[in-house]
């Protein structure tokens, strides 16, 4: 099972990712969200991100115009968009948002992207729970206000279920002291072992 911790901001946020074993780091480059890091702020960033970490970086935005700019700079870099990508960008560096299993199943026969998403929330945190079709889907992460509650709560009433993959973000946030939401450890590991304690890898 592939995890995805979403909407970093800093190095340390990224380390953890690393060290507790998430397989992808994302940042956000939707200049519309508050977890937005300028292209100044990403430049410096990704300069001190240890080279061997930096293809598992996910960069996300809504529209292909704000990914560009940051996408021409980082080549190692997946690019998450909900927007139709422009034909000069290889599959292989695509995510694509899907939201119905025809649609997952065109981006897997056209091979489109790399990984498809099923996210119907864009970073709200809003939880609209997982329809069935999603499990045991190749290529397929699945993300929308997942946090430890949910994933529990899934976990109990369908414990065992297959899935390729997982993507979180507002589920691994806390409050830091001054009130702006910042990942927080303890979300990011727990979160990391609901998952793999409770259900079946579906990567092949
Ligand atoms: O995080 C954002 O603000 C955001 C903005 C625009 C597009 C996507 C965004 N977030 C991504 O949405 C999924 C689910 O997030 P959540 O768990 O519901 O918070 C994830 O990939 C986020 O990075």
């Amino acid at each position: 099972m592939l995890v995805k911790a979403c909407g970093l901001r800093n190095l340390q946020e990224i380390s953890w990712a690393h060290d507790l074993g998430y397989n992808f780091w994302g940042i956000v480059v939707d200049p519309n969200s508050k977890r937005y890091v300028p292209t100044q702020d990403f430049e410096s960033l990704w300069d001190s991100v240890p080279t061997e970490w930096r293809s598992r970086c996910v960069l996300v935005a809504r529209k292909w115009q704000w990914l560009s700019i940051y996408a021409r700079t980082c080549g190692e870099a997946l690019l998450q968009c909900y927007e139709p990508f422009p034909d000069f960008v290889a599959p292989e560096r695509c995510i694509l948002p899907v939201t119905r299993e025809e649609e997952w199943q065109i981006c897997r026969a056209q091979q489109r992207a790399v990984y498809s998403l099923y996210d119907v929330s864009l970073g709200s945190g809003e939880w609209q729970g997982l329809p069935p079709w999603c499990s045991d889907k190749a290529g397929l992460f699945v993300a929308g206000g997942l946090s430890e509650d949910r994933l529990q709560e899934l976990a109990t009433k369908e414990r065992g279920r297959r899935f390729f993959g997982f993507d979180l973000s507002s589920g691994l946030e806390g409050d830091d002291v001054s009130g702006r939401s910042r990942k927080d450890y303890r979300k990011m590991a727990e979160c990391l072992k609901i998952i793999r304690n409770n259900f079946l890898d579906g990567t092949p």
